[in-house]
């Protein structure tokens, strides 16, 4: 499995600083992050006009070593600069670009716009003059990329200053990727990202992009116990659990067993249904993890099977009905496991007013409830994110929008408890189905069902194995 970091702009700053203080000067950074994106321009700039436009930071720096660089090429390039440039690096890279710079005032036509006017550093909404520049010139230009991030957004949270930016094509992050690589609503902007590596290094950091896991096949002598037992608790809606179950199947356990007393024509003959009393399935000793959650309903009965389940101390993972159920009551009088929440934003809110959790965003919303819950909390979303008390945040790159569909959730959940019984810890279960998940769907292209999806999930394992 692989973890990047993804960085706060402190963290991203203080990189910077250590890389300084050790003797790589910023002049140096800024020459490798402008020639970087350069190259990388490079590659779909044949024959094609370039403007670039700079900033007053060192965002607008790494714009003038673009143009430099991309000129030096024989690449045609303009640039245009908001202001005069304002850090002491900035202005060296401005003197160091040997070709005319803009003013403002002027709208350029051509075919790559290089929006280099804030990074990092943007602390308040873009000027009206600054955000029509941008967007007067990206309806000018076909392709738009983004070096670090598209001016106007918040590194930290991901959120848009000025309402509306243009749709980029490309983001290069500078270094490291940063939350907003990630993060909504700046990530559906971004287009392809690409990131340009600086040399730094970066030591602890707040969160990480996870990459394709690396499960374990079974054991040589596995047999179904050994592989883990998966126990799927049904409610009133009998196709929410059987989806799980469909994809639990698919996902490492080596027994997954619906405890209900469904008898649904779409219950398939290798799912076991075990329709007798809960607290006795949840006793079994060879059972390693429960589901608990999707179509269970929220009456009484509901609530019964979920006290059962805290009862019984068994590592569970909540979703969907089982998330209006709880309350911080249940936590106290049970034995304290690490268990996994998976609510999307809906479900992230009534949590958050359970729980007496008193947060803006999604990011820091997830980590307080991880906090204190003690729980793994999969807030999912066109950008799912996995928090875990005192871990870094787990970002993940975008999955398919065509995950938009009634059940998908029902079969991540499903993926979740099925990793957890096959023996992974919470934190990895959670992050390793969300993967899985993406991956599935990226598999399947558009337009597919919940139940293809769950089908589909051994072929996404396939590719980690
Ligand atoms: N510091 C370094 O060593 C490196 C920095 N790099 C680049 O530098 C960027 C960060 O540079 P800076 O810290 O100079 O910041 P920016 O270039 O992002 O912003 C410049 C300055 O503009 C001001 N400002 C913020 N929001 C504004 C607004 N809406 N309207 C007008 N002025 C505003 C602030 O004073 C800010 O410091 C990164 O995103 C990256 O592109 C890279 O070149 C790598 C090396
Ligand atoms: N636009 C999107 N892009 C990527 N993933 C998405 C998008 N919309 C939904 N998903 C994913 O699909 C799943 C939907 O889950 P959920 O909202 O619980 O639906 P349901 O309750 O119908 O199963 C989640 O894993 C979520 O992250
Ligand atoms: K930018």
């Amino acid at each position: 499995m692989t973890l990047e970091p993804v960085l706060t702009a402190e963290e991203m700053r203080a990189a910077e600083q250590r890389a300084i203080t050790a003797g790589t000067s910023e002049w140096e950074l800024l020459q490798s992050a402008g020639k970087g994106c350069a190259a990388e321009i490079t590659a779909f700039a044949n024959g094609k006009r370039v403007t670039v436009l700079c900033g007053p930071g060192n965002n607008g720096g790494d714009g003038y070593v673009i143009a430099e660089a991309l000129r030096k090429k024989g690449v045609s390039v303009r640039v245009v600069a908001l202001t005069e440039a304002e850090t002491p690096t900035a202005a060296k890279a401005r003197d160091c670009y040997n070709s005319d710079v803009e003013s403002a005032h002027s709208d350029v036509e051509g075919d790559i716009l290089v929006d280099c006017l804030f990074g990092t550093g943007l602390s308040r909404p873009l000027d009206p003059d600054a955000h029509h520049l941008l967007m007067r010139n990206a309806a000018l230009h076909q392709t738009v990329v983004a070096v670090d991030l598209p001016s106007g957004v918040v590194s930290n949270t991901g959120e848009i200053l000025n309402g509306e930016l243009p749709k980029y094509d490309y983001t290069f992050a500078l270094g490291s990727w940063k939350n907003a690589h990630f993060l909504m609503p700046s990530s559906a902007l971004l287009g392809k990202r690409i990131r340009v590596g600086l040399g730094l290094e970066f030591g602890d950091v707040s969160g990480h992009l996870f990459g394709k896991p690396a499960p374990t096949p079974p054991d040589f002598n596995a047999h179904k116990y050994s592989r883990g037992m998966v126990a799927i608790v049904g409610g009133e809606m009998h196709g929410a659990a059987i989806l799980a179950s469909e994809a639990a199947m698919r996902a490492g356990a080596g027994y997954v067993k619906l405890a209900g007393d469904t008898e649904h024509p779409a219950v398939p003959a290798d799912l076991v249904v075990d329709p007798g009393p809960l607290e006795e399935v949840l006793g079994d000793k060879r059972l390693d993890a429960v589901l608990i959650g999707p179509g269970l309903g929220r009456n009484d009965t509901a609530k019964a099977k979920l006290e059962a389940v805290f009862v019984s101390g068994k590592p569970a993972v909540f979703d969907a009905d089982a998330l209006h159920l709880i309350t911080p009551a249940m936590f106290e009088t049970s034995e304290r496991r690490c268990h996994v929440l998976t609510p999307h934003e809906g479900e992230l809110a009534v949590l958050c007013e359970a729980f007496g959790i008193d947060r803006n965003t999604k990011l820091e919303k997830a980590r307080k409830l991880a906090e204190t819950t003690g729980c793994v909390v999969a807030a999912k979303g066109a950008d799912t994110i996995v928090a875990a008390p005192s871990a870094p945040i787990r970002f993940f790159k975008p999955a398919s929008s065509w995950l938009s569909a009634a059940g998908t959730g029902d079969v991540l959940a499903g993926v979740v408890v099925s990793r957890m019984a096959a023996g992974e810890p919470p934190l990895e279960a959670a992050s390793q189905a969300v993967w899985l998940h993406g991956e599935a769907a990226r598999q399947l292209g558009p337009a597919f069902t919940a139940g293809e999806l769950a089908r589909q999930m051994r072929h996404a394992l396939a590719t980690c194995l």
